[in-house]
């Protein structure tokens, strides 16, 4: 049963859509409050082959009485594919799901996405749960409807927006998550952090040790406080016409270096984390903040455990070229978020090859 004592609850504002978060300790086994988000007789959970044979039984225990199956994936960034999202479909399908069905996300960011946009594309879209099992995705991918798939071309090109019903976040299923995962997750926290919330940015360096080496109190502070903030964006801006978008800092670099990795290299936090760096320094580079800010970024995602450099080998017109298909980009011009400072980040367009260029050469020689 749920623990009360490290319970939160946090509502994502969408008018008639608005939905749950819920966060805490034993939520898995919670049936009555998650059954109470599912509306249909039919419910398909999409998981991987990882998260499932370590949560499935808990959640199936709730679907007592139901239609359900499950549909899993082969682990990995490389499975959030179009034809994946045909399977799931196929999965709906066979399932017999009627318009009222739901699919439920038991996963990390990749089977959150991959689900919700299967959701969006069952019958034109159907309901759907976030069950998110890793840090990152507490803490951002289950929260605030983006869903997708990559492209050969890159990252996230294919998708919608849809809003789930609820989400539920078990903190102890983070028990089993690996500590380069775990650290990945807290890339996102930091940039909620860094873009719009000083006094949690200053609270981040004060309890960076105690969040690196996993301690329950701060931890469970943290994942509440960077969903509040990345809620409170939502509402105001649910399909990104304008400050949504500064939820991508370090997103532009980040991803080109995912792509170019064949996400083999860098986890999403990760080119996340070095991604935040480069937007700094190309920041001070266009004289829009201090060196001094940079440190500090830099100084917290270290003491975090997360890097900060652009791996070897990468090729500064590659990613270039990968930059170029940012879905924030405008006819021509690389748009990015850029950075004022701890708290403070604004979309800047126009911004030249040449300065972006500069900026990868530098921080690939020193
Ligand atoms: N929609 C959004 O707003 C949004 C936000 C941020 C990131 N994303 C997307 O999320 C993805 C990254 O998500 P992620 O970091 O969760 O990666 P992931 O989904 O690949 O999960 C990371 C790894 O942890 C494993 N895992 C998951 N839960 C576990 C658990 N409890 N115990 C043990 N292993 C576990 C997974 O099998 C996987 O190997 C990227 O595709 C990124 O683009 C989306
Ligand atoms: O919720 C958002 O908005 C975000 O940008 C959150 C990001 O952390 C996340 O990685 C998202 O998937 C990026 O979206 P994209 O629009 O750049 O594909
Ligand atoms: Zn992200």
């Amino acid at each position: 049963m749920t623990d009360t004592s490290n319970f939160r609850h946090i509502d994502v504002a969408l008018g008639e859509r608005s939905y749950p978060v819920w966060i805490g300790q034993g939520l898995l086994d919670d049936h009555a409050r998650w059954r109470s988000a599912l509306r249909g007789k039919h419910v398909l959970v999409i998981s991987n082959t990882t998260v499932a044979p370590l949560y499935l039984d808990r959640v199936a225990k709730g679907l007592d009485g139901l239609r359900w199956s499950s549909f899993l994936l082969d682990d990995g960034e490389a499975h959030k594919t179009f034809a994946n999202v045909g399977l799931a479909l196929d999965a709906l399908a066979l399932l017999g799901a009627t318009r009222d069905a739901c699919v439920i996300a038991l996963g990390g960011g990749v089977v959150g996405d991959l689900a919700g946009f299967s959701a969006a594309c069952w019958m034109r879209g159907i309901d759907f749960i976030q069950m998110p099992t890793t840090l990152l995705a507490m803490v951002d991918s289950s929260v605030g409807g983006k869903t997708g798939v990559n492209l050969p071309a890159g990252k996230n090109l294919v998708g919608a927006f849809h809003q789930p019903r609820a989400v539920v976040a078990d903190i102890d299923t983070l028990a089993s998550l690996p500590d380069r995962e775990y650290r990945a997750g807290l890339a996102e926290v930091v940039k909620g952090a860094a873009i719009g919330d000083l006094p949690f940015f200053e609270w981040l360096e004060q309890n960076a040790e105690a969040l690196a080496a996993r301690e329950k109190a701060p931890l469970i502070e943290a994942i509440a406080r960077k969903v509040r903030y990345k809620a409170g964006v939502v509402a105001r801006d649910e399909t990104e016409q304008g400050e949504r978008a500064l939820l991508n800092l370090g997103h532009t670099f980040g991803h080109a270096l995912e792509t170019a990795g064949k996400y083999t290299t860098l986890l999403h936090g990760e080119g996340v984390a070095v991604g935040m760096v480069l937007a700094a320094q190309l920041s001070e580079r266009l004289g829009m903040s201090q060196a001094a800010d940079t440190t500090r970024l830099h100084r917290l995602l270290t003491t975090l455990g997360l890097p900060t450099a652009i791996p070897p080998g990468m090729d500064p017109e590659q990613l270039l070229a990968l930059m170029r298909l940012d879905k924030k980009n405008t006819a021509g011009t690389l748009r990015l978020i850029l950075w004022q400072g701890i708290g403070k980040a604004e979309i800047i367009g126009g911004v030249s090859d040449e300065a972006v260029l500069a900026t990868i050469k530098d921080a690939l020689t020193t």
